[in-house]
């Protein structure tokens, strides 16, 4: 794939890889895209980069364990099933970048968290030092606190927004959101089978947020809204964030190698794109 995306300054990473990347259809973790993506961030350590990474999966992987197909709607049940699935993950997570020799660490946080100048100062000292000493922080939502957020009829709050703040709080050069599909599409695809990939957006619009339709999966939750709002903030604070697949999370190479693969949100100051945004024909 042709190599046309200026990627060679960027030196710190936040990663969010989403439920659907994680889990099989069965309700089982996904153990090779655990293992790729843990390959990977180790990878991207060993040449100098600094990486955050942002993981939702607790509550399928807690909805995996006990066998159940549906996500209850009851928020004391979302809540159960993250305490089960966090664990589960972490431990995966543990055994898996040892496995490649990377430390990791487990920072659970809520929103409002970051609107808490003292609490957003410790959090931020937290990470730094983390980074520092060359440790990955494994970021989810600390779902057993956090009610609003979980009930995602009610807000749209979830890690896509989670990955956002970090990415914005901690100065990274880049935020890669890995999701189910290849990027963001005229229309969802899942439903539409004339939608294009959008190669490059500028700008989030009303017209964009038309486009973005709900979760593809069980265990997805916010869908492309979301996603779409996480850039949004992105763009606000002129960074940019690429929305790819995450099927096989070695993909992030080629994102690292500037390939033109996903949708890249860049401001159009930023771009070496002349045209608007750019849709696959
Ligand atoms: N315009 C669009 N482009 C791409 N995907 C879309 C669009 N609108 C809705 N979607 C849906 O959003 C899904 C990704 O969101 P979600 O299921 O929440 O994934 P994740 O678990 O990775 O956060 C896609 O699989 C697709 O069904
Ligand atoms: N904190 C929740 C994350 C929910 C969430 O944002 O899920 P997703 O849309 O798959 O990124 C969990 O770990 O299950």
């Amino acid at each position: 794939m042709k190599s046309n995306r200026h990627m060679e300054n960027v030196s710190r990473i936040v990663v969010k890889i989403g439920t659907s990347s994680l889990m099989h259809g069965n309700g089982k973790l996904n153990l090779q895209a655990i293992d790729q993506l843990s390959y990977t961030l180790t990878g991207l350590v060993n040449e100098g980069k600094q990486v955050i990474l942002v993981s939702s999966g607790a509550i399928g992987a807690g909805m995996g364990q006990l066998g159940l197909t549906e996500r209850p709607e009851q928020i004391q049940q979302q809540q159960a099933l993250a305490s089960i699935g966090q664990s589960e993950l972490m431990t995966v997570y543990q055994q898996r970048f040892a496995a490649y020799g990377q430390r990791i660490s487990q920072v659970l946080l809520t929103h409002d968290i970051l609107d808490y100048p003292q609490s957003r100062q410790y959090v931020h000292n937290t990470i730094e030092q983390l980074l520092n000493w060359g440790v990955i922080p494994v970021v989810n939502e600390n779902d057993t606190v956090a009610v609003n957020e979980l009930d995602h009829r009610v807000t749209f709050s979830d890690n896509d927004q989670l990955s956002a703040i970090v990415a914005v709080r901690s100065h990274a050069d880049l935020l890669i959101m890995l999701s189910d599909i290849d990027g963001f599409y005229t229309s969802n695809p899942h439903k539409d089978p004339h939608a294009k990939l959008i190669k490059e957006l500028h700008q989030v619009t009303a017209d964009s947020l038309k486009r973005a339709g709900g979760a593809g999966t069980v265990f997805g939750t916010g869908g492309m809204a979301t996603k779409l709002t996480a850039a949004a903030d992105i763009l606000k604070h002129n960074q940019m964030m690429v929305l790819a697949n995450g099927t096989n999370p070695s993909i992030i190479f080629n994102i690292m190698n500037g390939e033109e693969v996903g949708t890249l949100f860049i401001s159009k100051e930023n771009s070496e794109e002349s045209n608007d945004d750019r849709v696959v024909k």
